[in-house]
């Protein structure tokens, strides 16, 4: 307890770890005035700088970029961020997700059914468009990072951890573009034909999240020796078990097949995924709109219900009331 930051302590008290993960863990709170429930997620300092890797040492500023994402993005499915502060380590107050991770939900032998995948993955296009659209790249979408809303199955999900995340700005190849190429050296218009594809990084990613949501089982996986990891990743050689995805439907596998090309200039965009057969589903659409609603509900707080005193005489007549 001691080595909580004094104004953080202020303000909240700190429970039990509801999950930890590579760099710190997840604490439940309770914020003193209000006795909600929050969630707040320490990002360790790491010690000794040198023991991370190099690309890792930019952790604190990275914190920034995270800190300002959360700050500015606005969306049902994206986690919203209460409270920051700074101590021994970072510490993210944010909105408790009962439902905990969607990790947990499709460990062996749990599987989710096929309507709730695409209930959850509706969703999570639904966040990752609204990134793309305000020039985010996620760059770290996975299980873990995917939280549900409550313990019902039916419920909303939002995606969390932007300290790896990227904002698209204008860049020099933009301005470079702007003028006549009279100079310009080839490699960089070639290089131009690939630039600004960054995003397909998520849509990648959103792949791997849905075949394991469908299937319970990993697409690429170093449990098979041969080929190595990477081999199966770089040749979009993912692990086709018949026996698994016999039972799911012939629309949701050929999602998962458009999402999983190497070539990222041909692999599915979240506008086009959208207009995929497989998430062209009322139902599905109308549950989401209901669990909006109930959010909206909930945020405006219900008008105290005037009850009638006890014994005092009713304006209305009995006899009329079974009229
Ligand atoms: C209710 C519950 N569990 N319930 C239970 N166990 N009851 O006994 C529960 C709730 C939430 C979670 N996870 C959770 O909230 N994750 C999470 C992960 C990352 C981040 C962020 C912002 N990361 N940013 C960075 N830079 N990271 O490195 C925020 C939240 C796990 C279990």
């Amino acid at each position: 307890q001691l080595e909580y930051p004094k104004e953080m302590q202020n303000k909240y008290i700190v429970s039990k770890t509801l999950g930890s993960g590579a760099c710190g863990e997840v604490k439940l709170a309770f914020e003193r005035d209000t006795h909600t429930k929050v969630a707040i997620k320490i990002i360790r300092k790491s010690k000794f700088m040198t023991d991370v890797l190099p690309e890792m040492q930019d952790k604190p500023f990275n914190i920034e970029t995270e800190v300002g994402i959360l700050k500015r993005i606005d969306h049902p499915c994206l986690i919203r961020i209460i409270d920051f502060f700074e101590g021994k380590d970072f510490y993210i107050v944010l909105e408790l997700m009962e439902g905990g991770e969607l990790f947990d939900k499709v460990q062996r032998p749990a599987r989710l059914s096929e309507r709730t995948c695409k209930l959850y993955f509706y969703q999570m296009l639904l966040a990752v468009q609204y990134l793309h659209k305000h020039g985010i790249i996620h760059r770290d979408l996975k299980l873990e990072n995917v939280l549900l809303s409550s313990r019902e199955e039916n419920c909303l999900v939002k995606i969390t951890d932007f300290g790896q995340s990227k904002i698209i700005g204008e860049t020099s190849l933009m301005q470079t573009l702007c003028g006549t190429p009279d100079y310009l050296a080839p490699e960089i218009l070639h290089f131009a034909g690939t630039a600004g594809y960054g995003r397909s990084v998520d849509c990648w990613s959103l792949g791997v999240i849905l075949f394991m949501c469908l299937s319970g089982y990993p697409p690429f996986s170093k449990k098979s020796a041969r080929p190595s990891l990477t081999e199966q990743i770089t040749s979009g050689n993912y692990c086709y078990i018949e026996e698994v995805w016999k039972d799911i439907s012939r629309d949701a596998f050929d999602l998962v097949q458009k999402f999983l090309v190497v070539d990222p200039t041909k692999r599915l965009k979240i506008e086009e995924a959208l207009e995929h057969p497989w998430l062209q589903d009322e139902h599905m659409r109308h549950t989401f709109q209901q669990l909006l609603a109930q959010t909206q509900n909930m945020r405006v707080k219900p008008e105290p219900l005037t009850l009638v005193p006890p014994g005092r005489k009713r304006d209305y007549h009995e006899d009329e009331k079974t009229g």
